[in-house]
């Protein structure tokens, strides 16, 4: 299934990456949540971009040591979670009394055992804004451990399940973009998608992972490029490709993970 000009210009637009630009620059950037998962925070550029940007933020549990522990006195209060939430077991009791007490954030507690800190989070999110979805960016949600790696990725196919099963004009509501100092990542569903790149913030080096099993994809804009191309763990896989372009082509019969490597 090669490239024709007439699906490329009706291919379906994907901008995750408006939430890295500085604050002015991003006149499209969505509503967003961004949870701050407990990865350390080392590129306070970027903190401070998506920060920034987000409409609501919270942290997940021990997300909250280490937001405290990327800012000094004179930076800290400016960054103000709306929520904090998770079966708090990471949660430093003096960090806690700070953002509680101090700045009055609210504390969420939940004790079950069978879902994380940042599902956790998500589920107080859709009860604290009933009738209002916001995509979601987690930060930390890749690297760090190889469970909580792939449960991040679980969750992005539970939202774009939801999403398909739900009212399809929310479905941009449901997506979730994961976000750590090294890369960008989000599923890029069937069919033909154009994914916007600026390579200000994101690239070169990018990679097409077949996360839903044997897949075929076209691409268009990277080094690399490929024609029908048969993908499957175990066979081929595009890992370390390049982006050529500030706009990228996917063509793909099943969902793939797309990450993009952060620019800094
Ligand atoms: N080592 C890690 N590597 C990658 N991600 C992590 C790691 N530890 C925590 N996270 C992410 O940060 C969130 C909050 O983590 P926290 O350390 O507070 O809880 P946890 O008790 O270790 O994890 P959970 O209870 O969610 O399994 C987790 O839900 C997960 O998404
Ligand atoms: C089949 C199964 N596998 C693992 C867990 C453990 N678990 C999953 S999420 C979570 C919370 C961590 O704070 C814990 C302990 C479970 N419950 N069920």
């Amino acid at each position: 299934m090669p490239l024709r000009d007439e699906e490329i210009e009706s291919a379906t637009y994907i901008d995750r990456a408006s939430i890295l630009l500085p604050p002015g620059d991003n006149a499209t950037v969505k509503a967003f949540a961004l949870i701050v998962l407990n990865q350390p925070i080392t590129d306070l550029n970027m903190l401070d971009r998506v920060w920034s940007n987000a409409a609501v933020k919270i942290c997940a549990d021990g997300g909250t040591n280490r937001l405290h522990a990327a800012l000094d006195e004179s930076t800290r209060s400016k960054y103000k979670p709306d929520f904090i939430a998770g079966d708090l077991d990471s949660l430093n009791a003096d960090i806690r009394a700070y953002y509680e007490k101090e700045l009055g954030v609210p504390v969420y507690y939940s004790p079950d055992q069978d879902s994380t800190d940042f599902g956790k989070c998500l589920l107080k999110l859709g009860e604290l804004y009933p009738g209002e979805r916001f995509p979601v960016v987690a930060l930390g949600g890749t690297g760090g451990r190889v469970d909580q790696e792939f449960h991040s990725i679980h969750t992005l196919f539970v939202h774009e399940r939801e999403a398909k099963e739900e009212d399809t004009a929310d479905k941009k509501k449901r997506e979730i973009t994961l976000l750590s100092d090294d890369s960008l990542t989000f599923l890029v569903g069937p069919g033909t998608q154009k994914i916007y790149t600026p390579r200000s913030v994101l690239g070169p080096t990018c990679g097409i992972i077949p996360v839903s099993g044997p897949t075929v994809i076209s691409t268009l804009g990277f080094t690399w490029d490929i024609e029908d191309w048969a993908t499957s763990f175990g066979t081929q896989v595009s890992t370390s490709n390049a982006m050529e372009a500030d706009e990228v082509v996917i063509k793909s019969d099943q969902t793939v993970l797309f990450t993009l490597e952060i620019r800094r």
